[in-house]
């Protein structure tokens, strides 16, 4: 259990999912020196509707996202949380619960970014578009369920890679923890546009965790 002690005091957790490729298990997780704090946030409904919001700009442009940004100074990351959500899709969350927390490493970067998830499950106003997002509901029903046709799936292959390792959790009100470190992605060719290529996962492991655990330090 050693090689998840950069995330973890110890606790229980439940079972843990790490890589496919085997040849990535001997490979050292990235060193890093900064931890920086984050907050992810998704509104979602009872009847399996989900608000992702389309990033303009910044870190992760052109990619599907939940809400959210750096904590500041003198905030908790509970009131970084809700206000990354007004400020990024107009609405205010009333009920907010933490469900999971993912730290992220990227070869030559000394930042470990810990980012904290929450689910909005009750708020006011409704989404709308912001200076940083674009807001957009899916539904993360299967396409096979008639109850609504009209909403676009989960939009995987435009989110970043790791999204659809730990989603499963996330929709199924599972607390989770994790970590994911990425490779340098390949140097982009000159004049290229659009979105950022991405550095492939590098190593990665997800687990259900008590909350209790994934909110301590
Ligand atoms: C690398 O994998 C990631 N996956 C997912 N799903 N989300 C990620 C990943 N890495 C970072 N994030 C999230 C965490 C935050 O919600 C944002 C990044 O925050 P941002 O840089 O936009 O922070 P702001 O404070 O809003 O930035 P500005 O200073 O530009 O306003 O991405």
């Amino acid at each position: 259990m050693d090689q998840f002690a950069s995330l973890l005091p110890s606790g229980s957790i439940g079972p843990v999912h790490t890589n496919g490729p085997s040849d990535s298990l001997h490979l050292s997780w990235l060193p890093t020196s900064t931890l920086k704090q984050y907050t992810l946030v998704f509104p979602v409904t009872e009847d399996g509707k989900i608000c992702l919001g389309m990033k303009k700009r910044g870190f992760g442009a052109g990619r599907y996202n939940g809400f959210g940004g750096k904590v500041e100074p003198g905030e908790t990351v509970f009131e970084a949380a809700k206000r990354e959500l007004h400020e990024e899709a107009n609405i205010v969350a009333t009920k907010m619960p933490h469900c999971g927390r993912i730290r992220f490493a990227f070869e030559d970067s000394p930042v470990l970014m810990d980012v904290f998830v929450y689910r909005v499950e009750a708020w006011e106003g409704d989404p709308s578009e912001t200076e940083e997002m674009l807001p957009a509901w899916h539904t993360s029903l299967p396409p096979s369920d008639p109850s609504m046709p009209q909403l676009p799936q989960i939009p995987f292959d435009d989110m970043w890679p790791d999204d659809d390792l730990w989603f499963p959790l996330f929709l199924a009100k599972k607390s989770f923890v994790g970590r994911v470190d990425f490779n340098k992605p390949p140097v982009a060719p000159e004049g290229s546009e659009g979105k950022m290529e991405d550095g492939s996962m590098r190593r990665w492991w997800f687990a259900e965790a008590p909350v209790e655990l994934m909110q301590s330090s």
